[in-house]
């Protein structure tokens, strides 16, 4: 059995667990349930944000803990107040040291979209991202049918959310062309072997119909990756443990916006006419 099938079978319990806890019907009192969703469309084509999903991830099945040092207001309000698109926060408890009260306090300190970082699978998640103040929430291709995921993307639309879909092959990306899905994620990571690799997200990049917009995940640790991404047609970019590998990773992503600007700047006066 490899890492993903793993998380998807303990996942598969917790759901069932959590449903018997929490019915849907109190989680969708939640006030949430009223207030517009925060675009993550807009935010992520905004042009003075830097399309960068910033994320908070304390630990990770492939580099073990990260960073168990820092509190998450601390860092996602560093991340907005930087310029982020979105914020990503990892819920999962058992794989990634994440959980659902990192998500409720980044909601109380930032107002940029947040994506719930979670292995979704039922509508009742969907239903929890919304109830925790979540805006965008990420379906992987690998471990749905493409009829379920269509589904879970309608149900997401239906609460006004958006719908990051992740992919890491072809086959994925051509079974799952649905009008229900907003932005498409390159994983450059594959969740099965954790091999990295950007070629996945050039490689992939000239398949993905312009109607969606387009993020490339994991793996991004300088600000030249991001510019030659943009050659590519890629607006967002998903990354984690670049900023959250350093003592304060608010400042780490501070430091990466301001050396990305640089880049941005001498790119754009070489490319003038004199
Ligand atoms: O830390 P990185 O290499 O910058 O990667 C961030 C993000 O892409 C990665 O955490 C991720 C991408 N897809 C996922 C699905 C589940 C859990 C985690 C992920």
């Amino acid at each position: 059995m490899n890492i993903l099938d793993k998380i998807i079978e303990r996942k598969i319990k917790e759901v069932e667990q959590r449903k018997r806890l929490t019915p849907a019907s109190v989680l969708e009192k939640s006030a949430y349930f009223e207030l517009p969703n925060i675009s993550f469309r807009k935010f992520l084509t905004d042009p003075s944000r830097t399309g960068i999903i910033a994320e908070f991830k304390r630990k990770s099945p492939s580099r073990g803990v990260i960073n168990d040092k820092v509190t998450v207001e601390e860092v996602v309000s560093a991340y907005d107040c930087f310029g982020a698109s979105a914020v990503s926060v990892l819920t999962d408890i058992d794989f990634f040291g994440g959980s659902d009260e990192d998500l409720l306090h980044a909601r109380d300190v930032i107002k940029c979209p947040i994506l719930r970082k979670e292995f979704i699978i039922d509508e009742y998640q969907i239903l929890e991202a919304k109830s925790m103040g979540a805006n965008v929430i990420l379906l992987i291709a690998a471990v749905l049918e493409p009829k379920r995921l269509k589904a879970l993307a309608a149900f997401t639309k239906s609460l006004g959310m958006e719908v990051l879909m992740e992919v890491h092959d072809l086959e994925e990306l051509e079974a799952n062309h649905w009008d229900e899905i907003d932005a498409i994620g390159v994983n450059n990571r594959n969740l099965k072997t954790f091999e990295v690799s950007l070629e996945t997200s050039y490689k992939l990049s000239e398949e993905i119909p312009d109607r969606f917009i387009k993020v490339s995940e994991s793996g991004i640790h300088d600000a030249k990756t991001i510019l030659q991404l943009k050659e590519y047609g890629f607006e967002g970019f998903l990354i984690g443990e670049n900023f959250m590998k350093n003592t304060n990773p608010g400042e780490a992503f501070g430091a990466f916006t301001n050396e990305l600007k640089e880049l941005q700047l001498k790119q754009f006066q070489t490319k003038k006419p004199i």
